[in-house]
C-alpha cells in the first residue's frame, strides 16, 4: 500500500526589491493577519528598518510595540512571548539579521501565531526558512518551526549593510553543493529519505549563484537581489524537504562545533563555506570539487582559511574531529575524523 505523505510549508508574500520595505502593511493585509503587531529587532536593524517599520503599522492605526533583543537564548524567546502576551499581539515581525528573526520565528511558533520575516541583511538562508536556530545545551543546528507568512527583503537596506554579511550569505549558498552530496551519501548508506526535488533545486541555486558571481560585488544593489533570491530558493529547498538536509551537510556540522568551541568568533555562512571546501575534499579527493568552492568563495571575497576566519589552527582540527557528534545527521564525516586525517584534509585543501 502507498503511504508517504509530504506536508509542506512554504512563506506566502515573498517581496524583494528596492524600497519594499514601504509594502510591509499591505503584504500583512493581504495575508489577513489581524491585530497588533509586535516588532523584534536587533540595535542596527531597529535603527535602518524596524523604526520605519513600527511607523508603517502606526499610521496604518494597528499600534506596534517593539522589543529590542541582544542575543540568540532561549531567554530572550521567553522575553518575546512574555511582551507579546502583555500586548496581545496578533502576530510577530521580525526585522534584522538572523537573531532577532530567529526569536521572532520561535516566539511566534510557540504561540501559534503568524510571523513575517524582514530581513536587513543576506547572511543566512535562516531569514525565509521554516527553521529556527537557539543554542540550547548541546544543540547548535535548527530545528523545525513555522516558515514566515511573508518574507520582505528590501534590497536598498540589505545593500547597504556591511558587505561581510553578503558575503556570509554567498557561502552559506555555496555549501548547498556538499549538502546535497552528504544528503546523497546518506540516502544510499543509511536509506534516508530523499526529495530529488529540493536536492536538484538546492544544487541549482548553488550553480546559479556561481554563474553570477561577478555581479556580486560591493555596492551594487544587484548583488543583495541576487543573494536574496538564492536564500529564499534555498529556504523553499527546505521547505519541501521538510528538513534543512538539502542546505546542511557536513560543513554546517563544523560550523556548528566551531559556535560551540568559540562563539561568534566567525559568520555562519563564513564557517559553513570553509566547512565546504573540506567537505568536499573528503567527498571526492584532491582532484575532486574543492578547488572550484575555494575559487567560488574567493571570487565572492568570502574566507577560505582558518586564518581568514580569525580561529586558530587546532581549533579547526579539534571542531573536524568531534563535528560529527552534533547531531544524528549521517554525512561525510562518517563516524568521525582522525586527528591526523582531519590535519591532511585542512592542510592540502589550504584551510590551516
Ligand atoms: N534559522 C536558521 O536556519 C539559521 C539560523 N542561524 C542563526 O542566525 C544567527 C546569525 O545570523 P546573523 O545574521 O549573522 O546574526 P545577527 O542577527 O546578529 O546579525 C549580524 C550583525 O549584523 C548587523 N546587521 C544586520 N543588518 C544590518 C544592516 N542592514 N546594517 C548594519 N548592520 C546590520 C546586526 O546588527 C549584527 O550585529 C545565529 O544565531 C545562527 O545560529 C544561522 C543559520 C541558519
Ligand atoms: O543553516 C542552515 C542551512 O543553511 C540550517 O542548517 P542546520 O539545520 O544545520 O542548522
Ligand atoms: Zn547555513
Amino acid at each position: 500500500m502507498f503511504q508517504k505523505t509530504t506536508w509542506i510549508r512554504l512563506p506566502r508574500n515573498v517581496l524583494v526589491g528596492h524600497g519594499v520595505l514601504e509594502d510591509t502593511v499591505t503584504a500583512v493585509e493581504e495575508l489577513h493577519l489581524a491585530g497588533r503587531p509586535l516588532i523584534v529587532t536587533s540595535p542596527t536593524p531597529r535603527e535602518v528598518a524596524g523604526e520605519r517599520v513600527a511607523e508603517l503599522f502606526a499610521a496604518a492605526g494597528r499600534e506596534p510595540e517593539t522589543v529590542v533583543v541582544e542575543t540568540a537564548s532561549f531567554e530572550a524567546v521567553e522575553r518575546v512571548i512574555e511582551a507579546a502576551d502583555d500586548m496581545e499581539a496578533g502576530f510577530l515581525v521580525g526585522v534584522g539579521g538572523g537573531k532577532p528573526i530567529d526569536i521572532a520565528k520561535m516566539a511566534a511558533d510557540h504561540r501559534g501565531q503568524g510571523f513575517v520575516s524582514v530581513p536587513t541583511a543576506a547572511s543566512h538562508d535562516g531569514i525565509v526558512s521554516g527553521r529556527g536556530s537557539v543554542p540550547e545545551k548541546d544543540t547548535r543546528h535548527s530545528v523545525a518551526a513555522e516558515p514566515p507568512l511573508a518574507v520582505v527583503a528590501d534590497t536598498e537596506i540589505i545593500a547597504d549593510a556591511p558587505w561581510r554579511l553578503t558575503t556570509a550569505g554567498c557561502a552559506d549558498i555555496i555549501s548547498n553543493y556538499t549538502a546535497v552530496r552528504d544528503w546523497n551519501l546518506a540516502r544510499r548508506l543509511q536509506n534516508v529519505e530523499y526529495s530529488e526535488y529540493a536536492g536538484a533545486l538546492s544544487q541549482m541555486t548553488a550553480e546559479m549563484l556561481v554563474e553570477n558571481a561577478d555581479s556580486i560585488k560591493p555596492g551594487l544593489e544587484e548583488s543583495a537581489w541576487i543573494v536574496v533570491k538564492a536564500l529564499v530558493s534555498s529556504g523553499v529547498a527546505m521547505s519541501i524537504a521538510g528538513s534543512s538536509r538539502p542546505a546542511s551537510g557536513a560543513e554546517h556540522l563544523f560550523s556548528h562545533r566551531l559556535d560551540r568551541l568559540v562563539p561568534d568568533a566567525a559568520l555562519h555562512g563564513h564557517q559553513v563555506g570553509v566547512g565546504s571546501i573540506i567537505a568536499a575534499y573528503l567527498q571526492d579527493g584532491e582532484k575532486g570539487m574543492w578547488r572550484d568552492i575555494r575559487t567560488a568563495l574567493e571570487r565572492i571575497g568570502a574566507p577560505t582559511t582558518a586564518e581568514e576566519l580569525g580561529i586558530d589552527e587546532s581549533t579547526v582540527i579539534e571542531a573536524l574531529t568531534t563535528a560529527h557528534e552534533i547531531r544524528d545527521r549521517y554525512t561525510i564525516l562518517g563516524n568521525g575524523m582522525s586527528e591526523e586525517a582531519a590535519r591532511e584534509a585542512a592542510r592540502v585543501t589550504g584551510v590551516i
